[in-house]
């Protein structure tokens, strides 16, 4: 279980002219929400409304200005171990090492994760398996599309079998069959089956949070500004679409 409660993140920028002036960009002002195991849970919002730098906090990926995280109760601290080996990273720049094959980047990182070779080599099969990618673990990454990158990452992130699971945009750049399978795939990590994992997820696409998500975190400047069901923010805006609900409650 992830609880976020008010997160602030400012980026200070010095510029170069003229002398000494300073660009300050408010990323983050007041995000607050919490993402429970079982259920999936998705933060919508337009470009640059924040989501990355937000799930890049609660990642222990950067320090947060204000505010906290706590992932099973323990808190975030940015750079610490403490947390991250309860969690699962997708991350938008999906930075796979291109000249290892898929089985050694998912793998390398079960080794950083304190598993034995042979433990870590054993799951990322398991997860070829679970992922359809069988006939890409012995291929180097370089060249790999963006369906075949996003399958590796995902399993690079998975191969310690984290209760949380963070992606950022996980299917940008996907087709139709490959977001069809990763939203299949999520949904069975969600059930009881597949561990009632806690998913927390980035995306602005509506059609992949009405199909997935079981709740919607709305966010516009830097703010949570509405959240619950799919039907519970149809009923806040009083609008029967979603994307018509999610424009008047981000930018009303
Ligand atoms: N390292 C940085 N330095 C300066 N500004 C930054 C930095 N990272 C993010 N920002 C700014 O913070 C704001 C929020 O960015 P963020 O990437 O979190 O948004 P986002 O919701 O993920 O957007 P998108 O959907 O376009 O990826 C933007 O205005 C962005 O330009």
């Amino acid at each position: 279980m992830i609880i976020v409660e008010q997160l602030s993140k400012q980026f200070v920028r010095e510029a170069a002219w003229p002398r000494r002036s300073k660009s300050v960009v408010q990323a983050v002002k007041d995000i607050h929400f919490s993402a429970a195991d079982g259920v999936v849970t998705g933060l919508l919002g337009a470009n640059g409304a924040g989501k990355t730098t937000t799930l890049r906090m609660i990642a222990a990926l950067l320090p947060a200005d204000s505010g906290r995280v706590l992932v099973d109760g323990v808190q975030v601290e940015a750079g610490k171990q403490a947390t991250q080996a309860r969690m699962g990273v997708l991350s938008d720049a999906r930075g796979l090492y291109p000249r290892l094959s898929a089985r050694e980047n998912i793998a390398y990182y079960g080794v950083l994760h304190g598993m034995s070779r042979d433990e870590a080599n054993e799951r990322a099969t398991a997860l070829a398996d679970a992922l359809d990618m069988r006939a890409l673990m012995e291929r180097r990454c370089e060249g790999f599309s963006q369906g075949e990158k996003m399958k590796t990452a995902l399993a690079r992130a998975l191969v310690h079998d984290p209760q949380n699971i963070i992606l950022d945009e996980p299917t940008n750049g996907l087709d139709v069959l490959a977001t069809r399978a990763l939203r299949e795939f999520l949904a069975w990590l969600k059930s009881p089956a597949g561990g009632s994992k806690c998913i927390l997820f980035s995306t602005h696409i509506m059609q992949e949070v009405e199909r997935l998500c079981d709740h919607v975190v709305i966010v516009a400047g830097g703010e949570t500004v509405a959240q619950g069901t799919v039907a519970e923010l149809l009923n806040q805006a009083a609008e029967n679409n979603f994307e018509d609900a999610f424009v008047k409650l981000a930018f009303a």
